[in-house]
């Protein structure tokens, strides 16, 4: 039996997420969670989904809940609660508001679901995997968050539109936060296998208008239409089919990663990680000079604002 729970179900990016992974054929269980007062739209997600899996003939069974001891027994608990950003803010700016947040759902998954694995999404989602992290106790494989998948994904799709091939011919990777300070690693990237500076058309590739277009990407789709959806609600069902499929992919999740690149760390963000149904394992990498120093910045960053949002969630559990 395989049971996922969404804590901020009754959001736009918990709804999709509930679909998107309702598809993956043995996910048995969703528990969608809401906070109390949210009992009429959590019955009215549960209905519209039911008639989805009828329509598609989904064998998954979904049940709603107020009450977080439902969680009990599930394999992972997906964390989408808390604020978004609006149109020109930053991630970053969410990060106070929402830490307290997940801290306190945190300690509650640890206490009614003490096997399962977190995946964060809430944004800054590298600090709230931190936050995460520390506040379920949980082992560092069992806790990730959805890092730069997202924005791998972005890039993988941009590349393959300028070279016209499909999307299944690039591998590329970005790493470090998710956020102004992404980087992508063009070292890793290949096209139909070919290192992609072996290709003679690299040249032309406008790389800064094209990572300009992957950093704000979010920013973007926030001013036109409210909120990223379906981006990052199948991004999410891919990487827990890859977990629970035990399939030992390396995607680029937020891990907490110790000193297996160039040995920087010490902090959860972007790194290629290898998933399978025991967790999330950074792997070991080399990368290019300036790929080494762009990710010492980025590292740097993420764990100056993660250390001092830990240090206000203490102060406050102190007061
Ligand atoms: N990591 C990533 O790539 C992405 C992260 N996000 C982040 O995911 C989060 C959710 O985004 P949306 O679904 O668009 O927001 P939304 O506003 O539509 O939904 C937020 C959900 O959180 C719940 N919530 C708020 N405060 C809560 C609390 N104190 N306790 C329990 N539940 C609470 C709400 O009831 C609602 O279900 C945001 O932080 C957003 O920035 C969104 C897209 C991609
Ligand atoms: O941009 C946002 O706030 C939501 C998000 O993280 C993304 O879609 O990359």
């Amino acid at each position: 039996m395989t049971k996922v729970t969404i804590i901020g179900a009754t959001g736009r990016v918990g709804q999709y997420a509930a679909l998107s992974i309702s598809r993956i054929p043995y996910i048995r269980e969703i528990q969608l969670y809401g906070r109390d007062g949210s009992q009429s739209l959590l019955d009215g997600i549960t209905r519209d989904l039911i008639d989805s899996f009828a329509a598609t003939g989904t064998a998954s069974v979904v049940r709603w809940s107020c009450d977080l001891a439902d969680m009990k027994g599930s394999d992972v608990v997906i964390i989408t609660a808390g604020v978004a950003r609006k149109p020109n803010q930053d991630r970053l700016d969410l990060a106070h508001e929402n830490a307290k947040i997940v801290a306190d759902l945190s300690k509650q998954v640890q206490m009614f679901a003490p096997e399962s694995m977190i995946m964060m999404v809430t944004n800054p989602v590298d600090i709230m995997t931190s936050v995460a992290l520390r506040y379920s106790g949980k082992k560092p494989h069992q806790v990730f968050g959805l890092g730069t998948h997202l924005d791998s994904m972005r890039l993988k799709s941009l590349i393959a539109s300028f070279f016209q091939v499909h999307v299944s011919e690039v591998h590329t990777r970005i790493i470090g936060e998710h956020g102004e300070s992404m980087v992508p690693l063009w070292s890793a990237t290949t096209i139909g296998g070919i290192q992609i500076s072996n290709l003679p058309s690299f040249g032309n590739l406008p790389i800064d208008d094209i990572m300009g277009k992957v950093r704000s990407s979010g920013q973007q789709i926030i001013a036109s239409k409210g909120a990223t959806v379906w981006g990052p609600g199948d991004a999410i069902a891919t990487i827990i089919k890859t977990l629970l499929g035990n399939e030992n992919r390396i995607l680029t999740l937020s891990a907490y990663v110790k000193s297996e690149v160039h040995n920087i760390g010490d902090v959860c963000i972007g790194v290629p990680a290898r998933i399978n149904k025991d967790g999330v394992f950074p792997v070991s990498i080399r990368l290019d000079p300036l790929e080494v120093h762009a990710f010492q910045r980025s590292v740097e960053r993420i764990r100056g604002l993660t250390n001092q949002i830990l240090k206000n969630l203490e102060q406050s559990d102190s007061e």
